[in-house]
C-alpha cells in the first residue's frame, strides 16, 4: 500500500529541496520540515490514551498521546534528517537505529549497526529513510526489526522508485509505505531520477 502525500507545502518544499544549489543548512531544514507535514498525515492513528488535567476553570477528562508505544526507527546516516522532524511531533517517542549502507558495486544494503528498544512488539515502529531506491535497504531494516519482534510498522520517505515501491511491497506486504513523491526510475547505478541526489552527503555535506 502506498500513499503519495501531495499536501502543496510538501510538494513545494520538496522542490526546493531537489534544487541542486540548495545548501547543506537549507536542505536540512527542509527535510525535517517535510518530514513534520509528513509525520502529521503518518501518525493520524496514532493511539490516544486519557488524562485527568485542570484547566483554569475545572477539572477534565483529556486525551493524550502514549508517546510510549511509538518508535521511530532511523535507518543511518540519512535517516536521521527525517527522525528530528518525527521527534518534533512526537517527543517522547523511542527511537531505533539500524545503520545500514549500500555497496556502491552491488548496490546491496550492508548493516553495521542495530540499537533497539525492548518490546518491539508492542510498538508502532514508523522507519523512516529518505530514499527507497532499489527497496534493499528499507526491506532489510524492516526484516531485522520484525526478527527483534516488530509486529506494527510503517515505512516513510521522501523520494520513492518504482522499482523500490515493487521490490519492498514483495518484501513486505504487511508495511504501508508513505512517501512526498513517487519518482520516475533508477539510474544505472541506482539512484533515484529525477531524485535528489545522494541524500546522505547533501544532510550532511560529505561531497
Ligand atoms: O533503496 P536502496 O537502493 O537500498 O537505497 C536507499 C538507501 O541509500 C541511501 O543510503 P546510503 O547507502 O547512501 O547510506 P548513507 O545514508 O549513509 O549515505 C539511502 O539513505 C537509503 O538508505
Ligand atoms: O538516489 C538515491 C538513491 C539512493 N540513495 C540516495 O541517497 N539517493
Ligand atoms: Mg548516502
Amino acid at each position: 500500500m502506498l500513499t503519495v502525500i501531495d499536501h502543496p507545502l510538501v510538494q513545494h518544499k520538496l522542490t526546493m529541496l531537489r534544487m541542486k544549489e540548495t545548501t547543506t543548512g537549507g536542505f536540512r531544514r527542509l527535510a525535517r520540515e517535510i518530514s513534520l507535514l509528513l509525520g502529521y498525515e503518518v501518525l493520524r492513528d496514532l493511539p490516544l490514551e486519557p488524562v485527568t488535567i485542570e484547566t483554569p476553570m475545572e477539572e477534565m477528562q483529556a486525551m493524550q498521546v502514549q508517546g510510549k508505544k511509538l518508535c521511530f526507527v532511523s535507518i543511518l546516516r540519512a535517516g536521521a534528517g527525517i527522525l528530528e522532524g518525527m521527534l518534533d511531533l512526537v517527543p517522547a517517542a523511542r527511537v531505533a537505529h539500524v545503520g545500514m549502507y549500500r555497496d556502491h558495486e552491488t548496490h546491496e544494503p550492508v548493516e553495521y549497526y542495530f540499537k533497539a528498544p525492548e518490546a518491539l512488539e508492542e510498538r508502532l515502529c514508523v522507519v523512516v529513510d529518505p530514499m527507497l531506491a532499489t527497496g534493499h535497504s528499507a526491506a532489510a531494516a524492516v526484516t531485522r526489526l520484525k526478527q527483534a519482534g516488530a509486529q506494527q510498522l510503517k515505512f516513510v520517505c521522501l523520494l520513492a522508485a518504482p522499482e523500490g515501491v515493487k521490490a519492498f511491497e514483495a518484501a513486505h506486504p504487511d508495511v504501508p509505505i508513505y512517501t512526498a513523491s513517487l519518482d520516475r526510475q533508477l539510474d544505472e547505478n541506482a539512484y533515484i531520477l529525477p531524485g535528489l541526489g545522494d541524500a546522505g552527503d547533501r544532510l550532511f555535506g560529505t561531497k
